[in-house]
């Protein structure tokens, strides 16, 4: 994973000069995120690294879409579009209608990374509150603790983050990440650094609480598993330059471990597999 920055992406602290900086969320509706002809290469000439083959996608409103693919293909790098990090090197994204930047300063986005880095100096409740501050949201401290709760944190609101296991870190940044009711939530493997266990755990307890339908999720994961229990649709990319190798839909009544998941587990396996290795991926991107 290329260098994530801040574990939790919190909103960005809202410019005054901007005209949007004291739009704030107006209405619970996840919004729809259309990327149109986006491209992205690090570097230029002989050392230029093409991550990105030049892509259409489209996550529908209120859905959970899993982002799978080989190591270093250019997943994260995509979230980091997504999330206005990043500056596609072509194209452009647009989440329901505005920018990345737009959202953000409306506090309407969210990110988590896989290494939680909650800060090490403030306390579970300090970290989930300093979300709703830096998206300009009253820091209150009931709906602090009541989102603790629903992570399964009760009890250690004080705690800081070394005092907590890995787990329990990342129901932390989920904490943070959700406290703001954000319209887009990105996840980069964000139960990756967690053992098998406690991430069909986490798996099983936190989306729920983004599975209403008023939040547009992303999540970068390596596990096809998780991304066929958790996701509504799951994107197979292939080696750099990244493209789309499949797109699976998956039903939401699916019996995970059952046949029909299996069958999808299966299917996305071979895909990536092809994405993998496939000969001449890279060169005929290379030529487009
Ligand atoms: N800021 C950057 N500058 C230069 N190269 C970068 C930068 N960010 C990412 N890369 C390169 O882009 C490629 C894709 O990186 P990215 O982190 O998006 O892959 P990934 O699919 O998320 O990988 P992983 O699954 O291993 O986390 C890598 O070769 C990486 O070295």
């Amino acid at each position: 994973m290329a260098d994530t920055g801040p574990s939790v992406m919190a909103p960005a602290v809202p410019d005054p000069k901007s005209d949007t900086a004291d739009a704030r969320p107006t209405n619970a509706v996840a919004p729809g995120i259309v990327c149109s002809d986006v491209s992205k290469t690090f570097g230029e000439g002989s050392s230029a690294v093409e991550v990105l083959a030049r892509t259409d996608l489209q996550f529908a409103a209120g859905q959970m879409t899993a982002l799978v693919g080989p190591s270093g293909c250019g997943k994260s790098t995509l979230l980091r579009m997504v999330a206005g990090l990043e500056p596609p090197g072509t194209g452009t994204i647009s989440i329901g209608g505005a920018s990345p930047q737009t959202l953000q300063r409306q506090g309407a986005l969210a990110m988590a990374f896989q290494d939680a880095s909650l800060l090490p100096w403030r306390s579970v409740r300090g970290n989930v509150a300093l979300a709703l501050t830096l998206a300009r949201q009253p820091a209150d401290r009931a709906a602090v603790d009541a989102m603790i709760a629903r992570v399964g944190l009760a009890g250690f609101e004080d705690s800081r983050p070394a005092e907590l296991s890995g787990g329990m870190r990342q129901r932390a940044a989920i904490a943070r990440c959700l406290v703001t009711h954000p319209r887009v939530l990105l996840l980069d493997e964000p139960f990756g650094a967690v053992d098998e266990l406690t991430r069909a755990r986490l798996n099983a307890d936190l989306p729920p609480l983004w599975r209403t339908g008023a939040t547009t999720t992303l999540m970068v994961t390596h596990s096809i598993r998780e991304a066929v229990v958790l996701a509504d649709r799951v994107i197979v990319l292939s080696s750099r330059p990244a493209r789309v190798v499949a797109d699976v839909a998956v039903p939401r009544d699916l019996t995970p471990g059952g046949e029909a998941a299996l069958a999808l587990e299966a299917r996305i396996s071979a895909a990536l597999a092809q994405g993998w290795d496939e000969p001449g991926v890279a060169e005929r991107h290379a030529a487009q």
